[in-house]
């Protein structure tokens, strides 16, 4: 079996343990009862930055114990004030240590969105997310046919979130855009490998449509790979590790000042040339 096949096996038998305590029904009103969910592709709209989803990640299947992270909220609070635009919360415990409370302790904390990120393939899981706060949840198309993508993507936009649609390769980016995906990510680490390819961002995000929301994930550890990111066209970048291994706020300042900087000479988005100079007799002396 893949990695990945057994992290989507601990997720779901996790997610299936909880169901037989408090079937859908009872989330789903919960999830009703949920103040609605904010506006993800607001949050991430300004083109004219790149904008960092830091995320809360104490460990990792690759590389083992991250961070102890007592207080999650506490860390995402650190993370909205120095310019995060979303936190994402890994909600997987068997190989990540996360929880649904992580999210809810985070989602009552910050007023930026929350991503589920998890490994997620039913409706119980996008439905549980609402009802514990989440405004983006994370589907990752090597996981899941045509067919499940779709439902998926859907149920969660019916119940007002968002879908960060992850790829790797670029047939799973051609099924992401038939998908009809609004926000694509391509993580630069193979899953089923854990060997990491930050210039497949590049490499994928043309064929990414000028509409969707373009995330750069994974693989960060300095300030210059968010400006490569961003070079390569990352309207977002998500980043774990490099935060929660070293000082969240000075690491989070030097990498948005880094995507801040960095020439924008992004596939298809070229940014506008400036006007042409005016007539001799219309200028300001
Ligand atoms: O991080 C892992 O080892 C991992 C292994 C298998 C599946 C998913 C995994 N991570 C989830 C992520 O996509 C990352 O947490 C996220 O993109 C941030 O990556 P990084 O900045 O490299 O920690």
């Amino acid at each position: 079996m893949s990695i990945l096949d057994s992290l989507y096996e601990a997720a779901l038998a996790d997610a299936a343990a909880r169901e037989a305590v408090e079937p859908i029904g009872h989330v789903r009103e919960q999830a009703e009862g949920q103040p609605p969910a904010r506006d993800v592709l607001a949050a991430l709209a300004p083109r004219d930055t790149v904008h960092v989803i830091a995320e809360v990640k104490r460990a990792s299947p690759s590389r083992g114990a991250l961070a102890e992270i007592p207080d999650p909220a506490a860390l995402a609070a650190v993370y909205a004030e120095h310019g995060a635009s979303v936190v994402s919360v890994l909600t997987e415990r068997t190989r990540f240590h996360g929880s649904l409370d992580d999210l809810r302790a985070v989602r009552a904390r910050v007023d930026i969105p929350v991503l589920r990120k998890d490994f997620i393939a039913t409706e119980y899981q996008i439905v549980e997310a609402r009802a514990a706060g989440a405004d983006l949840v994370l589907l990752i198309v090597a996981g899941l046919d045509d067919d499940r993508l779709r439902t998926l993507r859907e149920l969660a936009e019916s119940l007002g979130m968002q879908a960060l649609v992850e790829t790797h390769t670029a047939s799973e980016v051609e099924r992401a855009v038939a998908s009809g995906a609004r926000i694509i990510g391509v993580n630069a680490r193979d899953l089923t490998t854990f060997d990491e390819h930050p210039e497949r961002f590049g490499e994928l995000a043309r064929a990414i449509p000028e509409g969707a929301v373009r995330v750069a994930e994974s693989a960060v550890r300095a300030p210059g790979h968010v400006a490569d990111y961003r070079r390569a066209g990352a309207d977002a970048v998500l980043i774990g590790q490099a935060l929660v291994t070293g000082d969240p706020a000075e690491t989070l300042d030097a990498f948005l000042r880094a995507g801040t900087d960095a020439v924008v000479a992004r596939c298809g988005r070229t940014p506008p040339r400036p006007p042409p100079p005016a007539p001799a007799g219309e200028r300001r002396s």
